[in-house]
């Protein structure tokens, strides 16, 4: 025998008589395995890389438009148990100086002090940019913008109460509102390299429901201004955060609900009513974090996991979530999305009955 033959012959017999190959599979498992824990660990080592400094609230000067009544009132509060400076922006002074009083009682030093203006956000650029310009000066630099002037309407598309200058209204409030008041505070706070900007979107910004064809697009359009913003001035350590409430007991709420269809009460009811104040700690906590998303509940998890797209992320842990989570979440929400088709066709159905009982009198 030769030593080519040999040593052929060996192998065959080795690979043949040794099955060690059998276990090929599980060792690549095992490699496979080793390298995501790896790539984990290392994506954790780079954590502190992508997630911002937190931001001071204590002495900080803190603008909220809506400041004045619901979510925007709460969000105020808060701010200034954790000794911020607050100007509230709103249009109606009356109830600008109800509030003023409200947030006064939860200072934690005597130096604290709240500002009124009274201007409307939607109408005139050089307006609201001559009232940031008072304030600052009064106050020292904006260091972080909360916009949360809004209002919200609820009908069917082609209903007469819904009429079409509604489409432009909450445009111009809800959308060009938050883009005033951006614009007025962003180029001092990109000379300084520090701030903060939220918008308080809805989770009627992430998902088109019965009842929200001039609503949700107004709200839809915030995430897209939100997402190039933080693009244009994350180098110059500005944060963004964009916030989805579900349904929150304010007086816009109730405002709101008196012309609802009941199409659009029965799917709302899915992600349930919350409290200003637990809508206000949860979206200034990510807001001092510098978080870009902003979600309230467990439905508002699930919403924010499986919409969130190309929108940046500002930890570890949640795009591995986001990862995760999607295929499931997708599962769930189909589910969610029958239901909803359901109730609109029993609504139609039930209309429709009824309709004809009427006729048969
Ligand atoms: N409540 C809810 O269920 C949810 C609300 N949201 C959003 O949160 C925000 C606040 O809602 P909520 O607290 O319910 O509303 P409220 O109606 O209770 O408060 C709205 C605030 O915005 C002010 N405002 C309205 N229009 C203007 C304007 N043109 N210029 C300046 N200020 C204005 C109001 O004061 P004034 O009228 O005196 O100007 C008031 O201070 C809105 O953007 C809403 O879409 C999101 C998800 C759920
Ligand atoms: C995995 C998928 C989970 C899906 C859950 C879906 C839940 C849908 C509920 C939507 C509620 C819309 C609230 C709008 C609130 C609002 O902005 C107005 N009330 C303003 O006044």
């Amino acid at each position: 025998m030769s030593y080519e033959e040999w040593l052929s012959s060996t192998i065959t017999d080795w690979l043949f008589f040794n099955s060690w190959w059998l276990l090929l599979p599980f060792i690549m498992l095992l490699v496979v395995a080793a390298f995501i824990v790896a790539f984990v660990l290392l994506l954790y080592m780079i954590s502190p890389l992508i997630s911002p400094k937190p931001l001071k609230l204590n002495g900080a000067h803190v603008v909220v438009t809506g400041g004045s009544s619901g979510i925007g009132k709460s969000i105020a509060m808060e701010c200034y148990r954790q000794g911020a400076f607050i100007t509230l922006v709103a249009r109606d002074e009356s109830k600008l100086v109800q509030a003023k009083k409200e947030v006064e009682k939860c200072a934690i030093n005597d130096k604290q002090v709240v500002l009124c203006i009274s201007v409307d956000v939607s109408k005139d650029y050089r307006q609201v940019e001559s009232v940031i310009k008072q304030c600052q000066e009064k106050l020292g630099p904006v260091d972080m913008l909360v916009n949360c002037a809004g209002t919200s309407f609820s009908g069917k598309f082609e209903e007469v109460e819904v009429e079409v200058e509604r489409f432009r209204s909450l445009m111009g409030v809800n959308y060009l509102g938050s883009v005033y008041p951006t614009r007025a505070v962003i180029t001092t706070m990109k000379e300084r390299r520090m701030g903060r900007i939220m918008f308080v979107s809805s989770q009627a910004g992430q998902i088109g429901l019965f009842g929200y064809t001039a609503y949700s697009p107004s709200k839809f359009a915030l995430r897209g201004l939100a997402e190039s913003l933080q693009m244009e001035m994350k180098p110059y350590n500005i944060y963004v955060t964009i916030a989805y409430p579900p349904d929150t007991d304010t007086p816009g709420l109730a405002e709101e609900n008196r012309t609802k269809p009941l199409e659009t009460r029965l799917i709302s009811e899915t992600s349930g009513v919350t409290q200003p104040e637990q809508v206000a700690k949860i979206v200034v906590k990510d807001a001092v974090q510098g978080n870009f998303n902003s979600s309230v509940g467990p439905d508002g998890y699930m919403l924010s996991a499986l919409t969130c797209g190309m929108s940046p992320v500002t930890s570890i842990t949640e795009g591995l979530q986001q990862i995760v989570t999607m295929g499931l979440f997708r599962t769930v929400a189909l589910l969610y999305l029958g239901s909803f088709d359901s109730i609109v066709r029993r609504c139609m159905i039930e209309r429709e009955q009824s309709k004809a009982a009427d006729k048969r009198e």
